[in-house]
Parts: C-alpha cells; sequence; structure tokens
C-alpha cells in the first residue's frame, strides 16, 4: 500500500462571497482540471502552516483567518491523498497565479461549471451545504 499524501486545501471566501479556485498545470497530476489552491503537507510542519506557505507561494495571498471545513480522503488509481481542507474567511493581498496557472473567483452556484479532480466532489457538496 502507498502511503497517503497529506494534502492541506484551502477554500477562499472574498467578501463578496466568492470563492477563488485555479487551473491546474496540464503536467501536473490531474491537470487542466481545477482546484483549490493547496499542496502537500511538509515534514515538521502543520497543515495551517502548509496551507499559508501554499496560497503565498501559489496564489500570493497571506491567510489571516482559517477554520476547518472536513477531510477527504480519496483513493485515485495511482495514489491516495487526504485533502486537509481549510475555510479561508479573511485574507490580505490580491489573489494571481504565481505559477502561470488561470485563477477565478466564482460563485458557490458557479461551482459544477468546473471540472475539478474526483476528490473535489465531497468538498463542494461541503461548502453548498454550508454556506449556500
Ligand atoms: N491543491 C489541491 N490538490 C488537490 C485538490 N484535489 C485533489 O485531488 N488534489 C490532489 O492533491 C495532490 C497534491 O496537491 P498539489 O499538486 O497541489 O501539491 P503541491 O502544491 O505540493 O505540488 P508539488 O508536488 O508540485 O510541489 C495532487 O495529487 C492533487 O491532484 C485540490 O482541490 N487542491
Ligand atoms: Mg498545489
Amino acid at each position: 500500500m502507498s502511503k497517503v499524501v497529506h494534502v492541506a486545501v484551502g477554500v477562499v471566501f472574498r467578501a463578496d462571497g466568492k470563492i477563488l479556485i485555479a487551473r491546474r498545470p496540464d503536467h501536473l497530476h490531474m491537470g487542466g482540471r481545477w482546484e483549490f489552491p493547496g499542496g502537500k503537507v511538509e515534514v515538521g510542519e502543520t497543515v495551517q502552516d502548509a496551507l499559508c506557505r501554499e496560497l503565498l507561494e501559489e496564489v500570493a495571498i497571506e491567510v489571516q483567518q482559517l477554520q476547518p471545513l472536513l477531510e477527504v480522503r480519496h483513493d485515485y488509481p495511482d495514489k491516495t491523498v487526504l485533502l486537509d481542507t481549510w475555510q479561508v474567511t479573511q485574507f490580505s493581498g490580491e489573489a494571481r497565479g504565481q505559477e502561470q496557472q488561470d485563477i477565478q473567483w466564482v460563485s458557490i452556484a458557479e461551482l459544477d461549471k468546473f471540472q475539478f479532480p474526483d476528490a473535489n466532489q465531497a468538498i463542494i457538496d461541503a461548502v453548498k451545504a454550508n454556506f449556500s
């Protein structure tokens, strides 16, 4: 059994209620699909630290307030991920794709128009249930 990849994932809300999504670069796992920004938790790092680091690296925002939303464990054919998912309610800076990836701010209703990795359906369901 391969080990579970622990991933810090941020559902970032802007003051107008829109959520930040980013398009994964084509060459990566799940390339071309849309995601909530985040990345792997490194050794010796808390998941909160990882989330803050990843959001700064990927979309140039500084997290100021976060709270746990849910954990999703999902088996892909090639790996198992644990998406440790947090709601970000306050941040500073203006989001931009730091790795040439497209980003968009979308309403909860619009989330269904985008193709996400399979593991994300549980996150989208939780967002709709909690925040619609
Ligand atoms: N960030 C992020 N990763 C997701 C989501 N959904 C999902 O299945 N994943 C998976 O989680 C895994 C790790 O995420 P990642 O590729 O962002 O990790 P990372 O930023 O540390 O990238 P790196 O390994 O290139 O440094 C990938 O296999 C990715 O496909 C999501 O909404 N956001
Ligand atoms: Mg990432």
